[in-house]
């Protein structure tokens, strides 16, 4: 079956694809608690995390992904950032 092996080779390239820019996310938001930590602000930014919900929310629905799947996303990968800031802070 050709097109069950080109779909999951397309599916293989957007993985590593996510997992490369998860990565540099993360290093961003290592550098993010950095400063964080050296201005004594929180590790959280519940405002924050409010508008880029409701941002992804509608940038899902706009492409035909479940806004509610793309928030849980989102606040599984916040709830990582968080952990990393409360460790970077100590
Ligand atoms: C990265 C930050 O820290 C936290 C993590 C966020 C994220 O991963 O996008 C957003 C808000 C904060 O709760 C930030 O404040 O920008």
């Amino acid at each position: 079956m050709a097109e069950l092996e080109d779909m999951r080779a397309s599916i293989d390239n957007i993985d590593a694809a996510l997992v490369h820019m998860l990565a540099e996310r993360f290093k961003c938001t290592k550098r993010v608690g950095k400063l964080k930590a050296e201005h004594h602000l929180p590790p959280a930014d519940p405002e924050r995390e409010s508008r880029q919900i409701a941002r992804l929310r509608s940038l899902a629905a706009e492409a035909d992904l479940d806004p509610a799947f793309a928030e849980k996303f989102l606040t599984f990968i916040i709830d990582e950032v968080i952990r990393h800031h409360e460790a970077i802070r100590g």
